[in-house]
C-alpha cells in the first residue's frame, strides 16, 4: 500500500479540480488527484453529461439513427477520457490514482480499490473536493426494483431506442433528452409533480416553449402524483384524481441531482455539511477546515461546469492572486436549455423585475422575424429584453430561437460591463446570423407599451 505526503490533493477529476491540478502542477507542486471511476476521467461533463447529450441532441437534429450517433458518442467520450487523463498524469509533478477517496481525519485520506480495500493512505497539506452531484431518486414504490428505471447515463448508453421513453421530472435533464428523444422517434412523456411548467420563466415564454415540444410528439403530464413503477409501465393519479397508466419501455429520472458527499468520510472530519448534503463553503469556496476547499456541483448552488471552472478561477486566484474573487462576484450567469430551439437566459424576466419591484422597458420580437431563421428552418421561438428606463442598460434578456447559447454570451458581456441597449441595438453584426437579431429586438416599433 502507497504512502504519500503531498502539498495537493483533488478528490474527484470534475471541471473545477481537473483544471486547479494541472495549474499547481504547473507550477512544479506536487499534486495527487483521485478518480474512483477509470470511465470518469474528466468528470460529468464529458463523459456522461453535457458533451455526449449535446452530441446526440445535435445528431438527432441531423436525422441520425440513435445507434449510429450512440456508437459515435463513445468514441467521442473515449477520446476526452482519455485525453483528460493524460493532461494531468503527464504533468511531471503530478500523480492519479484510481479508487475511492475517504477522509479518515481533516487533512488525511484513504484510498479504496472496487473491494474495498485500502491501496493508498495519503496526507494533504492542501485539499480540494471536487465530487460533483449525483441524481435524486424519489421515494416512488417500484422505482428501484424496475429493470427499466434508468438515469441520463444509462439511458445514453442504450443499444436501441426505446420507443416508448417516460421521463420523470420536467428540468434541465427532462426537457432536454425530451427533445433528444423526440428527434429520434421515441415516443416520449414528460411528468412532474408541479403542474407549474417552467416555472422560473415568463408564461408566455414557457407556453411558447411547451405548444413547440408538444408540437413534436412530446406528451406533458403535469401536477401528477407518481404512484408506482413497474418493469413496463408508470402508473399515475393525475389531476383529475384518476389513475393513469402510461406505457414505458424505458423510464428516466430527471428529478435532480444532489451533492455527491456520500462515503467521502466527512463524519471524520470537521468539514460541515448543509442541509441538502452540501459542503459548506464561505465566499471563497474555503470548508470549515483550514486549507480544505470545494469546488463545483458538491459545495450547492449552480450546477454547470462553467459555474465548477469558475471556482477553480476562485481558489486559483486566492492561493496565487490578488485574492479579489469570490462567489459574490458571479452574477449574470447566463444558462442555456439545449432544446429545440435553445432557451437562453441572462440576467432578470419579466417575472423576476415584477417581484423585485424593478422598472423596467420590455422588449419582444418574434424569432420569425430573423432571417437566419429562415436560413435554419427553424422559426419558432421568442426574444424578450428588459432595459432600465434610467440609464438604458440592459436588465436581462430570456432569448427562446435557434442558436440562442451562442448569442446569450454576448448579453451577458453586455450586462457586465453595463452597456446601454443602443449600442446592441446599432452594432453591425454579420449577416445572416441569429446575432444580428439584436439590430431589431432593440427597434423602437418592438418595444411593448
Ligand atoms: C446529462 C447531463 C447533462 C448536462 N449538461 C450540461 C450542459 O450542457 N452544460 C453545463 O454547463 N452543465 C451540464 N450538466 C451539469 C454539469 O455536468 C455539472 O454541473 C458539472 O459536470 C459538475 O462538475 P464538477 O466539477 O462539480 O464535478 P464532476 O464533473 O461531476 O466530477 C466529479 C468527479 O468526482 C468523482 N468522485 C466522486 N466521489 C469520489 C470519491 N469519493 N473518490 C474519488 N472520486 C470521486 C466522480 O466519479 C467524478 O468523476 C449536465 C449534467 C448532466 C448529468
Ligand atoms: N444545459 C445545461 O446547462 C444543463 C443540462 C442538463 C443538466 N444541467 C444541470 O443538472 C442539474 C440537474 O438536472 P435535472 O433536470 O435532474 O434537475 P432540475 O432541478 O433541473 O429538474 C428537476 C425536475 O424534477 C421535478 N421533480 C422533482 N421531484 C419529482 C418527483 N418526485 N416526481 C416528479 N417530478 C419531480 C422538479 O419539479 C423539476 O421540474 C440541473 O439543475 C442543471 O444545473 C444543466
Amino acid at each position: 500500500m502507497k504512502k504519500i505526503d503531498v502539498k495537493n490533493i483533488v478528490v474527484g477529476f470534475g471541471k473545477g479540480g481537473k483544471t486547479l491540478a494541472k495549474f499547481l502542477s504547473g507550477k512544479g507542486e506536487s499534486v495527487v488527484i483521485i478518480e474512483q471511476s477509470t470511465l470518469m476521467y474528466g468528470g460529468t461533463c464529458i463523459n456522461i453529461g453535457c458533451i455526449p447529450s449535446k452530441f446526440l441532441i445535435v445528431n438527432g437534429e441531423k436525422g441520425l439513427k440513435f445507434t449510429e450517433a450512440a456508437e459515435k458518442k463513445a468514441i467521442l467520450t473515449g477520446n476526452l477520457n482519455l485525453k483528460n487523463y493524460h493532461m494531468i498524469a503527464d504533468e511531471a509533478t503530478a500523480e492519479v490514482i484510481d479508487g475511492k477517496a475517504k477522509f479518515v481525519s481533516d487533512h488525511e485520506i484513504e484510498v479504496m480499490d472496487s473491494e474495498g480495500e485500502v491501496i493508498a493512505q495519503l496526507i494533504g497539506e492542501r485539499i480540494f473536493i471536487n465530487t460533483g452531484a449525483t441524481p435524486v431518486l424519489p421515494p416512488i414504490p417500484g422505482l428501484v426494483d424496475s429493470r427499466n428505471v434508468v438515469t441520463s447515463t444509462e439511458l445514453m448508453d442504450l443499444k436501441q431506442l426505446p420507443e416508448h421513453l417516460t421521463i420523470i421530472g420536467s428540468g434541465y435533464i427532462g426537457l432536454e433528452f425530451a427533445s433528444m428523444f423526440a428527434s429520434y422517434g421515441s415516443k416520449v412523456t414528460v411528468l412532474d409533480i408541479f403542474d407549474n411548467f417552467l416555472p422560473r420563466d415568463d408564461e408566455d415564454i414557457s407556453k411558447l416553449v411547451r405548444s413547440d415540444l408538444e408540437s413534436r410528439g412530446i406528451i406533458f403530464k403535469l401536477g401528477v402524483k407518481i404512484d408506482a413503477i413497474t418493469d413496463n409501465s408508470v402508473e399515475i393519479i393525475n389531476k383529475e384524481g384518476k389513475k393513469v397508466s402510461i406505457l414505458s419501455d424505458k423510464i428516466l429520472v430527471a428529478t435532480g441531482r444532489k451533492p455527491n458527499t456520500a462515503g467521502l468520510g466527512l463524519e471524520n472530519t470537521n468539514i460541515q455539511l448543509g442541509q441538502r448534503g452540501e459542503i459548506v463553503v464561505n465566499d471563497k469556496l474555503e470548508t470549515t477546515v483550514q486549507n480544505v476547499w470545494a469546488l463545483g456541483d458538491v459545495h450547492g448552488g449552480l450546477q454547470f461546469t462553467y459555474t465548477s471552472l469558475d471556482d477553480f478561477r476562485i481558489v486559483s486566484n486566492n492561493l496565487y492572486g490578488d485574492g479579489k474573487r469570490s462567489l459574490s462576484d458571479r452574477k449574470n450567469v447566463p444558462t442555456s436549455v439545449f432544446i429545440t430551439p435553445a432557451l437562453s437566459k441572462v440576467g432578470l424576466n419579466e417575472k423576476a423585475a415584477k417581484a423585485a419591484g424593478i422598472d423596467y422597458r420590455l422588449f419582444k420580437l418574434a424569432a420569425t422575424a430573423i432571417p437566419k431563421s429562415a436560413v435554419l428552418n427553424q422559426s419558432k421561438g421568442l426574444l424578450k429584453a428588459l432595459v432600465d428606463p434610467e440609464t438604458d442598460k440592459i436588465l436581462g434578456i430570456t432569448i427562446y430561437a435557434e442558436e440562442s447559447y451562442e448569442t446569450i454570451n454576448l448579453i451577458s458581456l453586455a450586462i457586465e460591463v453595463g452597456l446601454p441597449y443602443t449600442l446592441l441595438r446599432d452594432k453591425i453584426y454579420t449577416h445572416p446570423t441569429m446575432t444580428e437579431a439584436l439590430n431589431d429586438l432593440f427597434a423602437a416599433k418592438n418595444e411593448v407599451k
